[in-house]
């Protein structure tokens, strides 16, 4: 079961594994909340990642493989595993999963033990949803109704 906890990320180490499009969108969402975020990836294609402010990119392939996996992760409060290889994103969830490390996993629907929610927010209210891995993109309809209720508040 989902448990839909608040957690401060503010200077919270973070490693995020895989430089795409997925990570940097996960990037973009924590940033906000002020974690010390490390992405280390086979390659990055992408310009925008350079221009991520307090960002330190590392361009190393992570093989897959437990002593490895469970070195690189160790110091991390919180692991993004968003490469494009479900077996390895999932071998990263359970390793921090069985050494007490929060993570999420990209390329799964509930391997994981924290997944991201669909936010709304202003500066008083924040509000996330979630659909427990069932179908993320149905928060999309729920969080435009959630902005109206939001901006009927704030008048
Ligand atoms: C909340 C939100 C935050 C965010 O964006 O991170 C979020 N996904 C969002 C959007 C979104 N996700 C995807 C698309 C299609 C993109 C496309 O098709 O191109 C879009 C639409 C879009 O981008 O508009 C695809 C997708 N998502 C997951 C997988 C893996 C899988 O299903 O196996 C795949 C690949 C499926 C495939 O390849 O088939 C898995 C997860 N996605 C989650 C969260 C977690 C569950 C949260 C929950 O249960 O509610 C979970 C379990 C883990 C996690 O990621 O934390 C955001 C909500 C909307 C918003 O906020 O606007
Ligand atoms: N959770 C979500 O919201 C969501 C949405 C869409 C897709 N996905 C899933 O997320 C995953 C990533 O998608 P993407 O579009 O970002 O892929 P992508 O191809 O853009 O990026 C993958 C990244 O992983 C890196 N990588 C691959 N193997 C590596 C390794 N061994 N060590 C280090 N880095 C490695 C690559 O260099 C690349 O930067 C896919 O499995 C996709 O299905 C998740």
């Amino acid at each position: 079961m989902w448990f839909p906890l608040f957690i401060n990320l503010e200077n919270k180490k973070v490693l995020v594994i895989g430089g795409g499009k997925i990570a940097y969108k996960k990037i973009t969402k924590i940033l906000e909340y002020g974690a010390e975020i490390t992405i280390i990836t086979e390659r990055t294609e992408e310009e925008k990642f350079l221009k991520l402010e307090n960002v330190k990119i590392v361009n190393n392939k992570v093989e897959n493989d437990k002593n490895v996996i469970e070195e690189l992760v160790k110091d991390y409060f919180f692991v993004i595993a968003a490469t494009d290889n479900e077996e390895l994103n999932q071998n990263i969830a359970e390793i921090c999963d069985s050494n007490g490390i929060l993570v999420n996993n990209a390329s799964s629907k509930f391997k994981m033990n924290a997944m991201f929610g669909g936010i709304v927010k202003n500066d008083e209210f924040q509000i996330a949803v979630s659909t427990g891995g069932k179908n993320c993109r149905r928060s999309r309809a729920m969080k435009s109704e959630i902005q109206k209720i939001l901006d009927k508040i704030e008048k």
